[in-house]
């Protein structure tokens, strides 16, 4: 078994490192967010692979050739391979789950991720932005910061970015550590072609010694925790929303001070469907933003709104049409943040001050009711159905 293993990994490092392009070695940029990546960076990212003092896992390596394959030839447009032929159908999957992702945007993903690799594989350069940043415990989350702009990008595609009870805590302190930094501006944006899938629902599979009720205990702990860093955050937070959202990542925009999206992005709070209830601070932020019975076609019967109803609604600030809505989202957030900084710190800070208390009382009131709630017949079952992919939203 263990000889089969090796061989597996053997043939996969092969297939996966060789890359058809043959350029030279050049110095890596290392990209932020503001800008995409050009072909020559990408060539340069294809180069630097090879360079790596480091073996960076098949894993990583799946995912740089889903990448690859989806900035040079667009979304996977080949048959699905045979059951048997395990290689070539594990490629294939992670090729097909960056669905409709763009080119330019998944070439940037690509040298985002190369940078991240050579960057721990070496020791810090000076002019990494990032560089004295502590980098989150799992690459399902990237942390740049250039340009006066601290990106936290959601970065597990095939997985429509479901948050791990890991990324919490990575999100947690990149807020923290982005609070503190020279940035002027932080975004949330996901990888691939979803925002967020919401909780990941695997997290309550892992049951600790003290079982479901300390299960239900932590995670209650986590969550509240999770939005006060929002409720809390000091600086201009802006969602740059790339894809359908659900759950805890649509619950929080209420905490943000601007939304954009994609005209492909669509708004699911299907707490009902799930036996739980709302959390975010939104039993309160969405009836004040959109007003009752809207907020409540959302939050009690999990109505599905497009990205043009949740701007209708004062959710969303402003869609953009998906062709252009990177370039024209990232060239206007380059252009917000060099205002002065202390400035918008200041503004927010008149803002939202007044609510703050408010928002901590009911952020601790919705944890307590979902300790609960997730203790429930109505939500183990609902998260049965879907691990048993009886149900899907
Ligand atoms: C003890 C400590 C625990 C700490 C936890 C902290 C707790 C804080 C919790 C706060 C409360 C949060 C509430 C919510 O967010 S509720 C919303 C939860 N989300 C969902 O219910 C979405 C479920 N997913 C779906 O319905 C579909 O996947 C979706 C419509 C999103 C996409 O469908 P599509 O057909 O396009 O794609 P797939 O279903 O094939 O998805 C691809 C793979 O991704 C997996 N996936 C997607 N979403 C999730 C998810 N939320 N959790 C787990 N897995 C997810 C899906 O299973 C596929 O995986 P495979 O390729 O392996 O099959």
């Amino acid at each position: 078994m263990a000889g089969l293993a090796g061989r597996f990994a053997r043939r996969w490092c092969s297939g996966l490192l060789g890359s058809p392009l043959q350029v030279p070695a050049l110095g890596l940029h290392v990209l932020g967010p503001a800008m995409l990546a050009s072909q020559k960076d990408f060539n340069n990212a294809v180069s630097q692979v090879k360079l790596l003092k480091e073996d960076p896992g098949n894993e990583v390596k799946l995912k740089l050739y889903a990448l690859y394959k989806q900035a040079t030839e667009g979304p996977c447009n080949v048959p699905k391979p045979g059951m048997l032929d395990f290689i070539n159908k594990t490629k294939w999957d992670a090729w097909n789950a960056l669905g409709s992702l763009s080119k330019e945007a998944a070439r940037q993903n690509y040298v985002d991720l190369v940078s991240r690799l050579s960057a721990s594989s070496e020791s810090p350069s000076p002019e990494a932005p990032a560089a004295d940043r502590k980098q989150p415990e799992s690459d399902s989350l990237v942390v740049t910061s250039e340009d006066g702009i601290t990106t936290i990008r959601l970065n597990r595609p095939a997985k429509k970015n479901a948050l791990t009870t890991q990324m919490y805590h990575d999100i947690i302190a990149a807020l923290q550590a982005a609070s503190k930094d020279e940035s002027a501006i932080t975004v949330l944006t996901g990888s691939g072609d979803y925002y967020c899938s919401g909780n990941d629902l695997t997290n309550f599979t892992h049951l600790p010694a003290g079982g479901l009720e300390e299960m239900a205990r932590s995670a209650a702990a986590l969550l509240r925790d999770f939005v006060n860093c929002f409720i809390d955050f000091p600086k201009p937070l802006v969602a740059v929303v790339n894809g359908p959202a659900v759950g805890i990542s649509v619950t929080i925009l209420g905490l943000f001070d601007v939304v954009y999206a994609t005209d492909r992005a669509s708004f699911h709070t299907p707490f009902s469907h799930l036996g739980q209830s709302p959390e975010g601070c939104s039993s309160y932020t969405f009836p004040k933003i959109m007003g009752s019975s809207k907020a409540a076609e959302m939050l009690l019967f999990g109505k599905k709104l497009t990205a043009q109803e949740a701007c209708a609604q004062g959710l969303v600030t402003e869609v953009f049409p998906d062709g252009t809505f990177q370039k024209e989202v990232w060239a206007r957030l380059k252009a917000y943040s060099k205002l002065p900084p202390n400035a918008m710190r200041i503004s927010k800070q008149i803002i939202r001050n007044r609510e703050k208390e408010k928002l901590h009382a009911v952020n601790a009131e919705e944890s307590s009711v979902l300790r609960e709630r997730w203790q429930s017949d109505e939500c183990m079952n609902a998260i049965a159905s879907f691990l048993s992919r009886k149900a899907k939203l």
